[in-house]
Order: C-alpha cells, then structure tokens, then sequence
C-alpha cells in the first residue's frame, strides 16, 4: 500500500479540521483530492506527508508510520505545498542542492539527483538562475523538482495548478502526468474540471469528511444529469408526461414549467420534444440540469456516499 490513513482527524483548538479521513492507494496515476476552500485539503496533506502531527489516527506511506519512522516514510514521499518551498536567493543548482541534502541522498550521488530532477521538470537552462528571477511556473518547477528529487512513490501537490496562467497550466498539466507515469500523485483542488482533466479517481472531502471516493467514471456516472426543465406554452397533464419512456417522475414548479426526472440517458430531450409536437404541448424551453458544484457538495456531504 502506498498510502494508508486511518481515522485521521484533526482539531484546531477546539473545532475539528477533519475527521475520520480513510484513505489507501495502491496504484501509480493521479489521484485527486476535491473540495471546497476550507474543507480540509491542506490539513490533509500537511499530515500525511509529516508537516503537522494530526490529532487522532494513523498514517503510513509505503508501509511505514509517518510519526513513528518518520525518516523510513519520508524517503518514499515528495511534497509540494501550496507555495513553493523555494529560498529566492538561491540560484536553481543551490536550492536542489540544498533539498537533495535534505533528503539524506549520499553526497556523491546529489549532483545526478539535481540533474535528473532538472530535467524531469524542463529547468536545466536556468540551473545557475537566482530562484526570485524566475516566473511563477518556473518557481513551481522548482518546487515539483525539490518533490521528486529522491525519487519518491508519493508525491503530494497542493493546489498544484492554482494561480497559474493558461499556457503555464497546460505546461503544468502535461508535467504531472509526466511525473505520474511512475508513481503515484495525489494533488488537491477546489476546481472540479481540473481533477476531471488530470485524474483518475477521486476523494471529495467537504466539512472534513470524506463524502465521495471513487473512480473517476463513478464519479462521471453520479454527475450525469437526471432531471430537465421543461417550460410549455400549452402544459399538459403529469399522467401524460409519465408516459414517455425513461421519464420516472414529473413535477410542476409553475404552472407552465415543468420538472422531469428521468434514468439516465441525455436523448431523453428528443423523446419530450417528440411528444410536445405529436400532442402539441408548445414547448418553449427544455434545459438538462446538471448539478452545480455547491448542490453536490450539499448532496454527497449530507448523503456520506462513501465506497472506498
Ligand atoms: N492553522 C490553523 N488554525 C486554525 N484553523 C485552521 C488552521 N488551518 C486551517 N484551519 C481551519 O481548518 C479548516 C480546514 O482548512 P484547510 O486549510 O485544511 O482546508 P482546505 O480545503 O485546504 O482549504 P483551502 O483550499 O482554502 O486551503 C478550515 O475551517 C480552516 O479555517
């Protein structure tokens, strides 16, 4: 197991950051860790990778105590917080250097390190460039490369792609799944389209709880939309909405709009429309409803739907 948290929880004075948090990961690939701001992503991340001793429960990374060996732990994992750790009067060369050292990697062997980290990360061209005359991607490089320097099984990413420009994030993007390719990466964001694009399973915390885990594909499944809008000049009767096919329950919300709830399948729209002009309801308007983010958050955090 390359992660494994048990009943992690975590109290600031007196309110509980987060609870219970289970995590095992057992594969190479990214996986996401999704919520809002505040819902307890970095506390998460900060324990897991031993920068803030947690209240309650365990943590092991690669089968060792994050608390009891943390030395054993910390080889197998990287860490990038949410603002690179990176010293701005340090050229590149001196601050990998420096970090290689860190990492207890032997003496001779810290130059290859530095090099290969360098060029994993695409910053060899400023090795002797001062850290604070690098643009925000680069110092993020940086930081990816301080993470990966020793080589670790685990990397973890806060917020990695969080104030990047658009060019810097395909950039970013296309480096972490580099570097996922032969490990694991847990990376945080607040930002659904983000976990959407780079992983491929997901944890959603919400209130410091995990209230979702799962693939990606469950997570596209639980996302679909199930219900449409749908407004009529000439609105008929529920019985009659019932009887298209897929249609499993109807409810007016005005008395020209109506809500219908459906199982699954987005060509439902053609079979509504269908009817409309075949008993000519007059349709206006029909609108898939996709749940909103907030909605979901809502949904899942009251529903505890959890299947880790
Ligand atoms: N040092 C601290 N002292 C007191 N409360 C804190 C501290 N750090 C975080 N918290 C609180 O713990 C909760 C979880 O915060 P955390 O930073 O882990 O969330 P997050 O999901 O990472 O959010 P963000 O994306 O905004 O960083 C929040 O309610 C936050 O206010």
């Amino acid at each position: 197991m390359i992660l494994k948290t048990e009943n992690l929880s975590h109290r600031y004075g007196s309110s509980w950051a987060i609870r219970d948090i289970n995590i095992e990961i057992a594969t190479n690939g990214i996986i996401g860790l999704l919520g809002s701001n505040g819902a307890g992503k970095s506390t998460t991340m900060n324990i897991i990778c031993g920068a803030l001793n947690q209240t309650e429960g365990n943590v092991s990374i690669n089968g060792a105590d994050i608390r009891k060996e943390p030395e054993l732990a910390k080889r197998s994992i990287g860490f990038l917080p949410q603002t690179p750790p990176v010293y701005l009067d340090l050229t590149v060369d001196e601050y990998l250097t420096y970090t290689a050292e860190l990492r207890l990697i032997e003496g001779k062997k810290i130059k290859e390190a530095v090099d290969e980290a360098k060029e994993k990360t695409g910053i060899t061209h400023f090795s002797k460039r001062l850290i604070k005359n690098l643009s925000g991607g680069y110092r993020q490089r940086v930081g990816i490369s301080q993470a990966i320097i020793h080589k670790p099984k685990l990397v973890v990413m806060d917020e990695p792609t969080n104030g990047l420009d658009p060019n810097q994030l395909i950039e970013a993007r296309k480096l972490i799944r580099e570097i996922a390719q032969e490990r694991t990466v847990l990376l945080s964001s607040h930002i659904m389209s983000e976990i959407h694009l780079l992983c491929k399973e997901v944890i959603m915390i919400e209130s410091g709880r995990i209230v979702f885990s799962d693939s990606m594909d469950a997570f596209n499944n639980y996302m679909q939309p199930q219900s449409v809008l749908v407004r009529f000049a000439n609105p008929p009767a529920i019985t009659e909405l019932q009887q298209i096919q897929g249609i499993t329950r109807a409810e007016y919300t005005t008395d020209k709009q109506v809500r219908l709830f459906f199982d699954g399948e987005e060509d439902i729209t053609e079979r509504i429309i269908s009817a409309g002009v075949q008993k000519d309801w007059r349709i206006r308007e029909v609108n898939l409803e996709k749940g909103m983010l907030d909605d979901i958050f809502k949904q899942l955090s009251t529903q505890s739907h959890q299947q880790v």
